[in-house]
């Protein structure tokens, strides 16, 4: 069995990589940075480090990698007679994936069993998006096509730190995991991978864990920044930055709860691992790296605006999450280039226009005006 993984970064290697060895797959790596690439075929074996309570070392074997943008064909043809694809290479990354599995299908036997094709993003119906993607860039092809693949969306969570230089391809990584996956899509052949749970509605699962992990993250993430705080294990022992990121999280569970029936105190014990997980002292992670992409996470269906524009449309609080959104807003990282678009836009933008392109939040939402009005306050604090 055989799975092209494209995304041979933090997570790819660190936990879907991992999991695809631990299912019995030979993988291949797919990815556009050459020296990674270089030093992944340089080693035979790689090691995940798990760091923190109850952490072992896993040896990952079996493995090569191909640089999908010197030599694309040589990454359609390993895909053309897969069993499995996965990507953990950004949902905006997912277009540039697309070219490359579309050809493959072209050339796939029709015969063979179709191609499982799953997206480990941190987004929300992301492998929907990856097959929207390449159903587009087939046009009318799409119709001979279409049969050799199987398409399943997921919720992938593992915290997977930016790796220390000179770790190599090794990488550190925290014990906890968690991979569900859509069950329906592959009919009675689910794809071997034992670490994973395969489930009938993944809804519930990709909610939960992107309003529970991501919310919580991301707000310790830009309440840390805004403290001046470089670890996230350190902004969380801040007293008043874990009372921010509780605020926020109760509200998320609060709209689970109304939207998916989950049930409260098994919500509160979900929350209680998390900030575990997140003060975790062992892990290096960073304010910077949690926060990346400002503009990503601000977005209509992502981490703060989604759960908070579901709440206040059915009359539940939501001052915890605005309070995180105008900390997001404040996130101002050179080394992020969203970060510094999202700078240069507070300053250039209206706080309407601003509102309504960076959230996508039409103007007779009940969410709209809070949150023109911190664009508002923030536009103050930087004097445009
Ligand atoms: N790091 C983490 O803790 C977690 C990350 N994720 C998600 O996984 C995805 C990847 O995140 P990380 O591994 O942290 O990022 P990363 O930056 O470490 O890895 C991304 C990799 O994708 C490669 N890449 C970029 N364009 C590509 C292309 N066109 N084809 C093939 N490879 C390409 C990059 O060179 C890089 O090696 C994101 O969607 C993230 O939200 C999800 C759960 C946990
Ligand atoms: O690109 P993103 O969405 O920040 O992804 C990384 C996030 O996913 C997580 O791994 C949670 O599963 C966090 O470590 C991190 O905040």
């Amino acid at each position: 069995m055989k799975a092209v993984h494209f995304g041979a970064g933090n997570i790819g290697r660190g936990f879907v990589g991992l999991l695809l060895h631990e299912g019995g797959y030979d993988l291949v790596f797919s990815d556009v940075a050459a020296p990674l690439v270089d030093a992944i075929n340089a080693v035979s074996e790689y090691t995940v480090h798990e760091v923190g309570d109850g952490g072992t070392d896993k040896v990952v074997t079996g493995f090569r990698a191909l640089n999908s943008a010197a030599d694309p064909q040589a990454v359609v043809d390993e895909v053309a007679t897969a069993n499995v694809v996965t990507t953990a290479v950004g949902p905006t990354i997912l277009k540039f994936v697309a070219p490359h599995i579309l050809a493959a299908l072209a050339l796939r036997d029709p015969a063979a069993p179709p191609l499982q094709i799953m997206a480990c993003e941190n987004a929300i119906n992301a492998t929907d998006q990856l097959r929207d993607e390449i159903r587009a860039q087939a046009g009318d092809a799409w119709h001979g096509l279409s049969a050799r693949a199987v398409f399943a969306n997921t919720a992938v969570d593992r915290i997977v730190p930016a790796q220390p230089a000179g770790s190599g391809v090794d990488v550190t990584v925290e014990p906890f995991y968690e991979w569900a996956i859509e069950r329906p899509p592959f009919g009675d052949q689910p794809p071997t991978i034992p670490g994973a749970h395969f489930v009938d509605d993944l809804a519930p699962y990709i909610e939960r864990k992107l309003f529970t992990v991501n919310t919580g993250h991301a707000t310790t993430a830009y309440f840390g920044a805004q403290a001046g705080v470089e670890k996230i294990s350190d902004a969380l022992a801040d007293p008043e930055i874990a009372a921010s990121v509780a605020a926020a999280l109760e509200e998320t569970s609060a709209l689970l709860v109304a939207k998916h029936g989950l049930d409260a105190g098994e919500l509160a014990e979900y929350r209680a691992t998390i900030l575990r997980r997140f003060a975790n002292p062992a892990l290096p992670d960073t304010v910077g790296r949690v926060g990346r992409q400002p503009l990503r996470k601000l977005s209509r269906h992502e981490r703060f605006i989604a759960p908070a524009a579901e709440a206040a449309e059915r009359g539940l609080p939501v001052d915890g999450l605005l309070a995180a959104v105008g900390a997001a807003l404040r996130f101002d990282d050179p080394e992020d280039e969203q970060a510094v678009e999202l700078q240069r836009r507070l300053r250039d933008e209206t706080p309407a226009a601003f509102t309504a392109s960076v959230t996508g939040l039409e103007p007779e939402h009940p969410l709209f005006a809070r949150v023109e009005a911190l664009v508002g306050r923030r536009q103050k604090e930087l004097g445009a």
